[in-house]
């Protein structure tokens, strides 16, 4: 994603239309050229059937009118009308596909790269409302709509507005009577008819969205658990939960096709009773001698003509109302979260400085629509070089010190200073160039375990990624694959165990070489004689630098300089009795 090119920034709102024209931004030309060639392509196929009813009507009555008046009429002039008007409609529909579409996939790529610009900096705390289906869903669907709002809405209305002052202005140039009968008709069937069935129509596009997200919200959860689904013997449940959900939309969708082509079905009958009017005025006027006979089928092929760029405005209209309500639903679900700590932009007087010592200054902290504080004017200082091990009952807040400090959620109250910086003016990214951490809920991507390694410092060389590998005691795993660092892992690749997958979190955190390093329950699962490995190589590796391990293993202590215990919401020094062996 490059910023630079999103006109409205990483915070801006997008603002229903005005947002949307800014978005359009440098593309306008292109947009605007768009909707002139959809046009040229409505007044081409007006300007054929025109023709193409004057020629015929020309040609029928110098025949019956004998010799004369068949060797006076000029048949030359029209057919190569009727060839010129063919050609450019077969030309500007394909430059409009060509030209629309590409701007259509501009403004989407715009879009989402605006999405992603709020989204990013709300994770993980901003996110932690949002479902990840729902998410997607929202990435993907709702940013589709909004960008097809210029090809499915602005274009057929614009270019309806365009061509019928043009149709109109012919009209009114051979018997003004007509032209205030296709004006009045055009109105009906392209202003008043998506009036009509517009409020109807907003109401079943957010019934069926909202609903469809639900159901994809759902459908990826159970998805996801499917196992734990089969085990509880709930699968079957939950088909039958989804069917009645899926219903709904499928109800709400049925409607709306139904709206919209009982609404083409009255441009239809407007059409026939504009052209009936055409016919008798044209008809009355011809008797009154105002109008040749051979303009009658003119006039009544050129009203059909003109409702082909009315007839689309209800689907027009329908999908305006899918684009705004995608709309809203991405302004709202990228809004900026109130939970994480305001962020400045680091500046060289902001970086962390050596000695890169941790103090925590009496905190006071309790997760959003929690009451029980986690922390309590709480403070700790860990210096840099110390070794450190954080312990406590599980649940008691060692893991979310993780997420104070890297600004994730701000402290209520009190502050943390990182480096002799306060790490609420610092950037979650800024931290992680000091600071690596082996989190619980590790995540392995779908690659080889050698790009899952990388990921952490893509510049690493093979001896460096032996040498990690080697001090997270994974050598012998990784030469026991055939593959060996190419296996993949992730979706469909290889299973990792959850001690293996916490070792591979390890030796990604080793491999960045940071000053600070962050383990949380590092040896988790592991037996033994590999926990005492472990932790014995990653003294040896990091004399120089500061570990904060969080634990329950008692067997991880005697490696630590100190051991601090999270107790009523504070620390405290000292181990305690809930350690495991
Ligand atoms: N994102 C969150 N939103 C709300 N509450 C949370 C969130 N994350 C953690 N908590 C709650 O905060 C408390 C502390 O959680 P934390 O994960 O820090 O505990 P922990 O000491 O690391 O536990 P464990 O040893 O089991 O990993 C728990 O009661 C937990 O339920």
């Amino acid at each position: 994603m490059t910023m630079p090119q999103n006109p409205l920034g990483g915070t801006h709102v997008l603002n229903g239309a005005r947002g949307f024209f800014r978005l359009a931004e440098g593309l306008r030309w292109r947009l605007a050229l768009g909707v002139g060639l959809a046009s040229a392509a409505a007044l081409a196929s007006f300007g054929l059937l025109v023709l193409s009813g004057w020629l015929l009507a020309g040609a029928a009555v110098a025949g019956l009118g004998g010799q004369a008046a068949a060797r006076a009429f000029n048949i030359m002039l029209p057919a190569t009308g009727v060839r010129f008007f063919a050609l450019v409609r077969i030309l500007a529909r394909y430059l409009e596909r060509v030209v629309a579409h590409d701007g259509a996939l501009r403004l989407g790529g715009r879009l989402r790269g605006w999405v992603y610009a709020r989204l990013a900096p709300l994770a993980p705390a901003g996110l932690t409302s949002m479902q990840g289906g729902d998410l997607l869903g929202r990435f993907v669907s709702d940013t589709d709509r909004v960008a097809a709002y210029y090809t499915d809405v602005a274009l057929p209305f614009c270019r309806a507005l365009l061509c019928s002052v043009v149709f109109v202005g012919v009209f009114a140039c051979v018997l003004l009577s007509a032209a205030l009968a296709l004006a009045v008709g055009l109105l009906l069937g392209g202003v008043l008819v998506p009036l009509v069935v517009g409020p109807a129509m907003d109401r079943l596009v957010r019934l069926a969205a909202e609903k469809q997200s639900y159901v994809q919200v759902e459908l990826a959860q159970t998805l996801q658990n499917m196992g734990e689904y089969l085990l509880w013997d709930g699968a079957r449940s939950r088909t039958r939960h989804w069917h009645a959900q899926q219903a709904v939309v499928d109800g709400a969708r049925w409607k709306l096709d139904a709206l919209e082509s009982a609404a083409r079905g009255l441009i239809g009958m407007i059409t026939f009773v504009t052209v009936l009017g055409v016919l008798v005025l044209a008809a009355s006027a011809c008797q009154a001698g105002q109008l040749h006979v051979a303009e009658i089928p003119m006039l009544v092929l050129g009203v059909l003509a003109a409702f082909d760029v009315a007839v689309p405005l209800p689907m027009a209209r329908q999908a305006g109302a899918e684009a705004r309500f995608a709309l809203t639903r991405l302004e709202t679900s990228s809004a900026p979260a109130p939970a994480p700590a305001p962020v400045a932009v680091v500046g060289e007087a902001h970086k962390p400085h050596a000695p890169y010592d941790l103090e925590v200054q009496g905190i006071s902290f309790a997760y959003p629509n929690t009451i029980t504080p986690v922390f309590q004017n709480a403070s700790l200082t860990i210096r840099q070089g110390e070794h450190v091990a954080l312990v406590g009952p599980s649940g008691i807040g060692k893991s979310s010190l993780i997420n104070l400090l890297f600004g994730f959620y701000a402290p209520h109250s009190g502050c943390i200073c990182f480096g002799g910086v306060d790490v609420s003016t610092l950037r979650a990214e800024d931290m992680a160039a000091f600071i690596s951490v082996a989190t619980q809920d590790f995540h392995l991507f779908a690659g080889t375990l050698r790009d899952n390694l990388l990921l952490a410092a893509p510049q690493a060389t093979d001896q460096e990624l032996a040498d990690v590998l080697e001090a997270a005691q994974l050598t012998k795993f990784i030469q026991s694959l055939p593959q060996g660092l190419q296996t993949w892992v992730g979706n469909d690749g290889l299973r990792l165990s959850g001690g293996q997958a916490r070792r591979v979190a390890v030796a990604q955190a080793l491999l960045r070489g940071t000053p600070w390093l962050v383990l949380d329950e590092p040896t988790e699962g592991l037996d033994a004689p590999l926990e005492q490995a472990l932790m014995a190589a990653l003294v040896r590796r990091g004399t120089r630098t500061t570990i904060l391990c969080m634990t329950h293993r008692q067997a991880v202590l005697p490696f630590m300089h100190r051991v601090v215990r999270v107790e009523d919401a504070c620390f405290r020094p000292g181990g305690g009795s809930d350690m495991k062996n």
